[in-house]
């Protein structure tokens, strides 16, 4: 039933497309809708890259280390050799099935959150409009859409007022171009006035829309899906990938090496080559994404219940590392009740012509009608306007800052401007003065009646400016240009209580190293009187008419000493997201209109509200589910949480992972046999894995979260330059002890050594995961069980019969003493060496 994706569907009929897709402007029926959304599958543009289960667990075992050492177990159970080909199977599927559920489980978590935050759409269905997800969307759906939403699907106009889209994104037409009813002959989708397009955005007005299709088939379902996942990595991605492929490197070092040292001392081929693999397998980061998932995943658990939902994992980082928050001011800083005080003439004294043109204007409006339209509305509801006539408008904008409805009353039209009061004063050439007759508008009345909107401003009280001329009858379609020589009527003049949860918030984000800017539209003294209100520490001030002359060099260096944005426009908002990056900050931006989502977008965490507009919404990485900045300082509490905990894997993996893995490489060419089989060798990483899945549960101590973080590759290295090895001395000194010591044969020296290793390896977390003396953290109970489960674990197995089939055996009593002294020696000095490793990291 539906068109390929090439298909000019714009240029056939309405009717005819109403026929073709066998509906009409009523909508379909639920019944129907649910047998088309069977039949085409859901509205969204690629499927998620989410793998099922089964799949995941078939990469994995293709995996090239993988894959080798399932060859390696075939072969020795062609060989003969059943037990290992048994055992080698056994502890893979479990590491493998311990990797791909924790991942699939905290990815499933993940999503939920996600879905419960989703874009929804006003859907004709059964007669009745109704919210509806927007994957659930059918060929044959009618929409209606308003300022701010997003397009759906892809479909033609059946209805508009002053509709206008945004198809930057998609056709790289900066400008919103206008949207109406066909007829239209385009070849062009960039002509195509009536075709509404998948992924774009309603940024004026409002649209009924005939749905023609969805899902992969619309126009630019793949560029859309291309463009969204096309996130440039965050700084942190990119250091862990970097750490990887390091790790990767040394890994490979490592191997090949031992390879050739076991094959020149003539050591059993096979053997030699399992316990490379193995060894390689140890060592890789490959686990690295999973505990990545898996931590973030917690966190956003976490954050969700306190009202942050995350979007993009990786956001989670970006909140605990930003170190500037830009707000907007509307419902951030005040209650967003907004109330229609005053509507004084330009005598000051409240009139009800003024009152009238502020009306007409609010209500005959198209385009986004703001809350400040609302309050007029509501004011003057019983005004009856029945001797009005609406003839166009035009619509508001966010750079004009103002809104004109060109309506007839009495045969007379008229143009009624509102807009930010210093504008429309700026436009006007005569004023008003209530006598019906204006009078020419000198200097001294144009001082005063600035004076009049300063007086108001300073009371924390905002105002717009209402101006009208008269218009000749023929100009039935008005433009920007008909803005100008105008009258100037009047102010009208709104409360919008600051909102004291605010001050307390800021205070809070300002403690713990985020600096919060104050970027709006709105005008100077109305920021100001917020920012003196609330008791915000805010100093400097730059408008946007100061920005527009600034260069972008010269725009960052400005922006580090001011605190106080008025009078933006929506692409400026993006430049000095832009700029404070250039200085090497990490910008968090949050804001609920139209006009935000560009910086949302720009913004390393880009925070929207959950009542906010589509647009805003989908260009967030994290949702809050209330609008207060209180809820952003619990999140960034999260996002640190969640960053140092995964800090507490890479610093695992990186030292004493990498040290013990270092330890057997060296032994393996000086001892007469493997330090340990390479079953011995998988199982030892199966336990370690086992024992850090406690890590994303663990506390972080107070300290940790009072800072923002910033990811230091050297700092990384640096720990793992000392720690590493400072683990392989004492694993050394076992191998000497064993060696020279008690001259211990294979299957002693190695349980010995496996005890050893395991201990090292694993209680280390307990040191490594704070950067206090041991004794002032409590580490979480969970991490505590699991660990010392794990550890129990493996000297169970190492230590009684059950470990002779893995090959090993007993140990003499005073080894074991020895080697408690040794794990006791090495904690001693790991906790000592600590804080040197961590260097500045951890001030
Ligand atoms: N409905 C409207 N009619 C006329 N002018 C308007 C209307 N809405 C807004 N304006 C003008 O445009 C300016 C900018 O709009 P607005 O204050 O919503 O911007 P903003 O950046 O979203 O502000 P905030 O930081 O408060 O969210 C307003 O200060 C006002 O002068
Ligand atoms: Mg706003």
């Amino acid at each position: 039933m539906q068109p390929n994706a090439s298909d000019p569907f714009w240029r056939r009929s309405t009717e005819a497309s109403f026929a073709a897709l066998r509906c009409s402007a009523q909508g379909l029926s639920s019944a129907e809708a649910a047998r088309r959304l069977a039949e085409t599958g859901s509205n969204v543009a690629v499927e998620p890259v989410r793998l099922r289960l089964l799949a995941k667990i078939g990469r994995r075992l293709i995996e090239p280390l993988i894959a080798i050492l399932i060859v390696a177990a075939l072969i020795s159970g062609a060989t003969g050799d059943w037990a290992s080909f048994v055992i080698i199977l056994t502890i893979l599927s479990l590491s493998i099935a311990l990797d791909v559920i924790q991942e699939h489980r905290a990815e499933v978590t993940a999503e939920a959150l996600k879905r419960s935050v989703a874009v929804r759409s006003q859907v004709r269905r059964d007669g009745k409009t109704i919210g509806l997800a927007v994957e659930d969307i059918v060929p044959g759906d009618v929409v209606e859409l308003r300022a701010g939403d997003l397009v759906p699907a892809d479909g033609i106009v059946l209805d508009s007022r002053a509709a206008h889209t945004n198809e930057a994104l998609l056709t790289g037409e900066a400008f919103p171009v206008e949207k109406r009813p066909g007829p239209c002959d385009a070849e062009a989708t960039a002509d195509a006035f009536n075709a509404l397009f998948g992924g774009t955005a309603l940024v004026s007005g409002d649209a009924t829309m005939l749905v023609v299709a969805t899902g992969a088939r619309t126009r630019f379902g793949g560029i859309a899906a291309a463009l969204r996942s096309a996130e440039p990595p965050t700084a942190f991605e990119r250091g862990l990938h970097a750490l990887g492929v390091l790790i990767l490197r040394m890994t490979a070092f490592l191997v090949l090496l031992v390879l050739l040292a076991n094959l020149a001392l003539h050591r059993p081929v096979l053997e030699s080559f399992l316990f490379a693999v193995a060894l390689a397998v140890g060592l890789t980061p490959e686990l690295l994404p999973m505990i990545m998932t898996v931590t973030l995943s917690r966190g956003a658990v976490r954050m969700a219940a306190r009202k942050v939902v995350v979007k993009r994992l990786a956001a989670i980082h970006d909140l605990g590392a930003m170190d500037i928050l830009c707000t907007d001011k509307t419902g951030t800083l005040t209650e967003a009740r907004i109330a229609l005080v005053g509507h004084p003439g330009c005598d000051g004294v409240d009139s009800e012509r003024v009152l009238e043109l502020a009306t007409v204007n609010s209500r005959f409006e198209s385009g986004v009608r703001s809350a400040l339209d609302d309050a007029i509305i509501a004011h003057g509801d019983d005004m009856p306007l029945t001797s009005w006539k609406r003839i166009a408008d035009v619509p508001f904008d966010f750079e004009r800052r103002r809104v004109s409805v060109l309506a007839e009353k009495d045969g007379r039209p008229l143009l009624i401007v509102k807009g930010a009061p210093e504008e429309v004063l700026a436009l006007s050439t005569q004023v008003d003065l209530g006598t019906g007759a204006p009078v020419a508008l000198d200097d001294a009345k144009r001082a005063s009646l600035t004076r009049l909107y300063d007086d108001k401003a300073g009371q924390g009280l905002r105002s717009l400016g209402i101006a009208w001329r008269e218009m000749p009858p023929e100009r039935l379609r008005p433009g920007v240009e008909d803005e100008a020589n105008l009258v100037f009527a009047g102010y009208c003049v709104f409360v919008d209580p600051p909102k004291p949860s605010a001050a307390s918030a800021i205070a809070r984000l300002e403690e713990v190293g985020v600096r919060v800017k104050i970027v709006s539209g709105d005008a100077a003294p109305v920021l100001h009187h917020i920012v003196e209100t609330l008791g915000i520490p805010a100093k400097g001030l730059l408008t946007g008419a100061e920005i527009s002359e600034l260069t972008d060099t010269a725009l960052a260096l400005r922006v580090e000493e001011t605190d106080l944005f008025a009078r933006v426009a929506p692409d400026q908002k993006t430049r000095i997201v832009r700029a404070l990056q250039l200085r090497g900050h990490t910008v968090g931006f949050i804001g609920d209109g139209i006009n935000d989502a560009p910086a949302i977008k720009a913004a390393d965490a880009g925070l929207s509200v959950d009542g906010a507009s589509d647009v805003a919404r989908a260009a967030a990485d994290l949702i809050l589910l209330e609008h207060d900045l209180g809820v952003v300082a619990d999140g960034v509490a999260e996002g640190r949480y969640t960053y140092a905990n995964i800090m507490k894997y890479v610093r695992m993996g990186t030292s004493s992972n990498f040290g013990n893995m270092l330890s057997m490489a060296i032994a393996s060419m000086f001892l007469p046999f493997l330090p340990l089989t390479p079953i011995q060798v998988l199982l030892n990483n199966l336990i370690y894995d086992m024992s850090e899945t406690g890590i994303p549960f663990d506390n972080v101590d107070e300290q940790k979260v009072a800072r923002p973080h910033n990811w230091d590759m050297n700092s990384v290295l640096r720990f793992s330059l000392i720690m590493g090895p400072l683990s392989s001395i004492f694993d050394i000194a076992t191998f000497i002890v064993l060696i020279l010591g008690f001259g211990a044969a294979a299957a002693e020296f190695r349980t010995a050594w496996f005890v050893e290793s395991m201990a090292t390896q694993i209680l280390v977390v307990f040191l490594i995961r704070t950067a206090l003396p041991v004794w002032k953290s409590r580490p979480n109970r969970v991490l505590v069980i699991i660990s010392l489960t794990a550890l129990a674990v493996a000297n169970l197995i190492a230590l009684t019969p059950i470990g002779l089939k893995l090959g090993f055996g007993a140990v003499l009593w005073p080894i074991l003493a020895i080697i408690l002294l040794l794990v006791v020696g090495y904690l001693i000095a790991a906790e000592a060496l600590k804080r040197f490793a961590l260097g500045a990291e951890q001030a």
